[in-house]
């Protein structure tokens, strides 16, 4: 598998290697041992799959305490898939980096605990698969504006997505109580 590196460390597209014959194709999309030698170190304790129409926007969310490591990826269709460093004292505090991950290309981000995750789905519809290395705790879930302009996501997109009631009410970065927010150890 190739693994690129992006402009904030510890943020990884990874392309996993495709094995193609006359019945289609075969892939592994997660391994233990090359992916934790790659950077990406579980262990996965959750793995989730979401449906979305086209316009459907998913973010910004983390969980603080019990960051989630998030590894990405789309089964069908498209998205532009947003990983934002939100960690108190990161040289990259606020700073984004965005990919479009698709069933076609295979692609897969690796978005480390203390990173705020969102995704816009630019295809008629998409599902959206991803392993995570936290269990799901609602009480410590927050949704931080997808359109805030300190953090200023390019989103592909005109006019305005379809967000949940939560999203739709979600604080802007710098109203974010610090303690609800990870710190950043180097
Ligand atoms: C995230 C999650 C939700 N749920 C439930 C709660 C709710 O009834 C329903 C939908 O929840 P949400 O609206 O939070 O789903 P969604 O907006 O898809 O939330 C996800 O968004 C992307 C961007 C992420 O990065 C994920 O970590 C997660 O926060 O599913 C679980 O049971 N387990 C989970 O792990």
């Amino acid at each position: 598998m190739n693994v690129l590196e992006t402009d904030i460390p510890g943020v990884l597209v990874i392309e996993p290697d495709l094995h193609g014959d006359d019945r289609g194709w075969f892939m592994e999309t997660w391994q233990e041992r090359r992916y934790a030698e790659a950077g990406i170190r579980g262990p996965f304790v959750q793995d989730n799959m979401a449906h979305s129409r086209h316009g459907i926007l998913r973010g910004l969310h983390l969980q603080h305490p019990h960051a989630q490591g998030k590894l990405v990826q789309v089964v069908l269709g498209e998205v532009f898939d947003v990983a934002v460093d939100v960690r108190r004292g990161s040289p990259h505090f606020g700073k984004w980096v965005g990919v479009i991950l698709s069933g076609e290309d295979h692609r897969q981000l690796w978005v480390p605990p203390g990173f705020a995750h969102g995704y816009l789905v630019t295809s008629n519809e998409a599902v959206f698969s991803y392993k995570c290395t936290e269990y799901y705790h609602p009480e410590t879930d927050l949704s931080i504006r997808w359109d805030d302009p300190e953090i200023g996501i390019d989103w592909p997109i005109v006019g305005h997505p379809s967000l949940s009631e939560k999203d739709a009410s979600a604080l802007l970065l710098k109203d974010v109580p610090p303690d609800r927010l990870p710190e950043y150890t180097p």
